[in-house]
């Protein structure tokens, strides 16, 4: 047991980690002697909304079903999803019942968080654009937010461990703990403690909003560090901050007046896409927490949607097993997958695994994933105004 409120992975694997229903299901179904072959679907929306959303997730979904007796096909990660099933399940009920409950969890977490990022990337597609929220959510949800921020493309995420299971290095720099821990008017001692120990591949950017006016610490800092200083944050208080805007032209024009116009310029607290657009001219970068983690989990359902090869689904709910489009148009469309697609129309489901065994590494790579965000984004125009 774990001293903390995991639920550890081995739990998830094996179907524990599963709402008590599905345990009294499979014990119904085993005492019957049933165990039927059906077709089940993960879907958000039963017809195109013209709101899409990202689909992230997949890389967990995928090995949860792995090594179970079933057929998959899934949206690839990364790509703009809108109306019809997101993953169609093939297999005798049993293989997976028990596992609806993490599967959904993977998918509706992940791909909420991945499209709020992408909210973030297109506000300020030329900025960086940092996921700083590790901090709102549940230790055990850290990887899952960084590497959804970074399917929609953001540039970099604070949490250290969360970096360590994904392969990239967290990003960051210093908090006021820092300042405050040197003293009030002490900030060039706080600055400069950070310059001399920590490794020379970290940037050295001070936040300067501690104590006093931007303005005065940041040319304090510039003071302090001179040419060894690469930039300066600024996360102003919601109640000190007046036209954030105006704070960070005034400090961009003194530093550019001393000949220190090379000095990048971030900011973050309590950003969303709307202060992005406001300020992605005059910032080089963000730091963008709670709009990106705390976004509520998309609402995915799984529902059996064929039995025995025959249609069947819970009123509210499309049966047959479906298919989804992307038209020469470049709107969505679902379609029952035993009949042709619309002409010219691009199918998004692709098989992910068959009989157990995963078949389509790409359709849940990161970079690759990214890449196709950013070029869905781009088709769609998301989020242009
Ligand atoms: O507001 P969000 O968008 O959710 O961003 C997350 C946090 O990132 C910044 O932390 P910072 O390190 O500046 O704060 P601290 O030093 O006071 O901990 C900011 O103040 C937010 O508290």
């Amino acid at each position: 047991m774990s001293e903390f409120d995991i639920v550890d992975a081995e739990a998830v694997r094996s179907g524990r980690a599963t709402d008590a229903y599905f345990d009294r299901t499979a014990t119904a179904l085993e005492g019957a002697g049933r165990n039927p072959r059906v077709v089940a679907e993960v879907t958000a929306d039963q017809f195109p909304t013209g709101e899409f959303e990202l689909l992230a997730g997949l890389k967990d979904a995928v090995a949860l079903l792995s090594g179970r007796d079933v057929d998959v096909h899934a949206i690839p990660e990364g790509r703009l999803f809108d109306g019809g099933p997101v993953m169609r399940i093939e297999g005798n009920y049993l293989e997976f019942a028990r596992l609806e409950t993490s599967l959904l969890g993977f998918l509706s977490h992940a791909s909420a968080i991945a499209t709020a990022a992408l909210d973030c990337r297109v506000a300020a597609p030329d900025s960086q654009v940092l996921s700083f929220g590790a901090r709102h959510v549940h230790p055990a949800m850290t990887a899952a937010v960084e590497r959804s921020a970074l399917v929609a493309g953001l540039d970099g995420f604070s949490h250290v461990a969360a970096g360590d299971l994904i392969g990239r290095e967290a990003s960051g720099t210093m908090p006021h703990a820092l300042s405050i821990c040197f003293g009030r008017g002490e900030q060039e001692a706080a600055w400069r403690a950070f310059d001399e120990a920590v490794d020379e591949s970290v940037p050295r950017i001070a936040l300067c909003d501690t104590y006093s006016d931007e303005v005065d610490e940041v040319l304090r800092a510039v003071d302090a560090l001179g040419d060894r200083l690469d930039g300066v944050r600024l996360d102003t208080t919601g109640s000190r901050r007046g036209d954030f805007r105006h704070i960070v032209r005034e400090v961009n024009w003194e530093l550019d007046a001393r000949g220190h116009g090379d000095v990048d310029v971030y900011v973050s607290g309590g950003l969303g896409p709307a202060d992005l657009r406001r300020l992605r001219d005059v910032v080089d970068g963000f730091g963008v927490g709670g709009y990106v983690s705390n976004a509520d989990p998309v609402d995915f359902a799984l529902d059996i949607v064929a039995v025995e090869g025959e249609p069947a689904a819970k009123r509210g709910k499309l049966s047959g097993a479906k298919a989804v489009y992307r038209t020469a148009e470049g709107d969505h469309a679902v379609g029952l997958a035993a009949r042709d697609g619309p002409a010219d129309a691009e199918p998004l489901m692709e098989p992910v695994i068959r009989g157990g065994e995963v078949v389509a590494d790409d359709a849940f790579d990161l970079d690759a994933a990214t890449e196709r965000a950013l070029a869905d984004a781009e088709r769609v125009g998301y989020g242009s105004e």
